[in-house]
C-alpha cells in the first residue's frame, strides 16, 4: 500500500482519487480551492465534475499542501495545464528528492511550448518525474468501466511502478519509455476533438468524422515525429485511441465545446457552458506555433485556431478544407 495524493480535485482527479483508493492505497485529495475542499467534505461527491461517484470517508481532503506533499510515495498531478506551472512553483519547496510526480493532465504551454512533464522537470528539478494518459474519460473510469492507459517514464522501474500502482481489473496500464509522444498525442488531440465537435454542431456527419480523425492523426503525427516522438506511440492508446475517444464520446468536454461553437457560441461562451477545463482551447495555439517551428503543415488546427480567435464561421473552415490544394494522402508513397 503506497501514499498517495492527488493535487486537483477537478473531475479527473476525483476519478483516480476513487481508483486509487479502490486499489487499496491511502489516497489525499488536494485543491488550492477551500469551497471545493468544504464541498466534497460535505457532499463526499463531485456533483458539478462526476456526479454518481462517491469518494470514501477514507479519502483525505485538504488544501494544505505541504501537508498533501510531505511523505507520499506518488504525487498524481491533475491540475489543468494552465495552472500546473503555478501549482509546480508552489509545491516545489516541500518535494523530497527522488518524489514520485505523476502527470495526468494533458497540454502544451502556450509561450514556451513546453509539454506537462517537462514543466513539472524543470519546477522541481529534485523530483521524479512520469506520465500517465489514454482513451480515458472521467465518468467512466469513476464508475469502473473496462479503460486502458499507459504509464510513461524515463526508467522503465518507474513506469513498471504507475502501472502496478493504477492497475486492477477494470483499469489495464500499459508502458511506454516515449514520454514526449504520448504527452503531444494526449496533448495535440484536444484540438481536432474541437475541430470533431464543431462538424457535429453543423449538423454534419459520420463522414466527416472519420476524416477529422485520420486527417487528424496524420498531422498529429507528422509534427510529433519530428520532434522526436516514436511512429508507435501515435498509432498506440495515447495517440490514435486518446483520439478516437475525445472525437466520439459524449463525454468529451473538448467535442462539447466545438460542438457549441459549431452552433453558434463564441469560444467564451462554449467553455462557459461546459464548465470543465477545454484543454484544446490552450494548447491550440501552441500548437500553431510548433507547426510554424518545425515546419509542419497542420491544416485542421490551422483552422481551428482562426475560429477560435479571429472570428471564422466553422462552416467557412470546414469549406477551406475541403477545397484545399488536391494532393496524394501520403505524400511519401511512390507509384511502382
Ligand atoms: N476529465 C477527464 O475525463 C480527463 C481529464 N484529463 C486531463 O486532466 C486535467 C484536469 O482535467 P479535469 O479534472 O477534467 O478538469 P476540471 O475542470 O474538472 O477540474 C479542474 C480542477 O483544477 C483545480 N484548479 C482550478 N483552478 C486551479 C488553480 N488556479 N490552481 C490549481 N488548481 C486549480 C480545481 O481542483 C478544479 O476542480 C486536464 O488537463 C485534462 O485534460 C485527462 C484525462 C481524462
Ligand atoms: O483527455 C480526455 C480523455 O482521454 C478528456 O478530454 P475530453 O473530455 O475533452 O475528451
Amino acid at each position: 500500500m503506497a501514499k498517495i495524493s492527488v493535487l486537483g480535485a477537478g473531475s479527473w482527479g476525483t476519478a483516480l482519487a476513487v481508483v486509487l483508493h479502490k486499489n487499496g492505497h491511502e489516497v489525499t485529495i488536494w485543491s488550492i480551492a477551500q469551497d471545493e475542499i468544504d464541498m466534497l467534505k460535505k457532499e463526499r461527491e463531485h456533483k458539478d465534475k462526476l456526479p454518481g461517484v462517491k469518494i470514501a470517508e477514507e479519502i483525505g481532503l485538504t488544501t494544505d499542501l505541504k501537508e498533501a506533499i510531505s511523505g507520499r510515495d506518488m504525487l498524481v498531478v491533475a491540475v489543468p495545464s494552465p495552472y500546473i506551472r503555478s501549482t509546480a512553483k508552489s509545491m516545489a519547496p516541500y518535494v523530497e528528492d527522488g518524489q514520485l510526480l505523476v502527470s495526468v493532465a494533458k497540454g502544451i504551454e502556450e509561450g514556451t511550448l513546453m509539454t506537462l512533464s517537462a514543466i513539472l522537470e524543470q519546477e522541481i528539478p529534485q523530483a521524479e518525474v512520469a506520465v500517465l494518459c489514454g482513451p480515458s474519460h472521467a465518468e467512466e473510469v469513476g464508475i469502473g468501466l473496462p479503460t486502458t492507459l499507459v504509464a510513461g517514464a524515463k526508467r522503465k522501474e518507474t513506469a513498471e511502478l504507475v502501472q502496478s500502482t493504477f492497475m486492477n481489473e477494470v483499469l489495464r496500464v500499459y508502458t511506454s519509455p516515449d514520454v514526449l509522444g504520448m504527452e503531444l498525442g494526449a496533448s495535440l488531440k484536444n484540438v481536432i476533438a474541437l475541430a470533431a465537435g464543431m462538424a457535429d454542431g453543423l449538423g454534419y456527419g459520420d463522414n466527416t468524422k472519420a476524416a477529422l480523425i485520420t486527417r487528424g492523426i496524420s498531422e498529429i503525427g507528422r509534427l510529433a515525429l519530428k520532434m522526436g516522438a516514436k511512429y508507435e506511440t501515435l498509432s498506440g492508446l495515447t495517440g490514435i485511441g486518446d483520439l478516437i475517444v475525445t472525437c466520439a464520446s459524449k463525454h468529451s468536454r473538448n467535442r462539447k465545446a466545438g460542438m457549441l461553437i459549431g452552433e453558434g457560441y463564441t469560444m467564451e461562451e462554449a467553455m462557459k457552458e461546459v464548465k470543465m477545463v477545454v484543454e484544446g482551447v490552450y494548447s491550440a495555439k501552441a500548437a500553431m506555433e510548433l507547426s510554424a517551428k518545425y515546419d509542419v503543415s497542420m491544416p485542421i488546427i490551422e483552422q481551428v485556431n482562426e475560429v477560435l480567435f479571429d472570428g471564422k464561421s466553422a462552416k467557412e473552415a470546414v469549406m477551406d478544407l475541403m477545397l484545399r490544394d488536391k494532393k496524394p494522402e501520403h505524400d511519401d508513397l511512390e507509384w511502382n
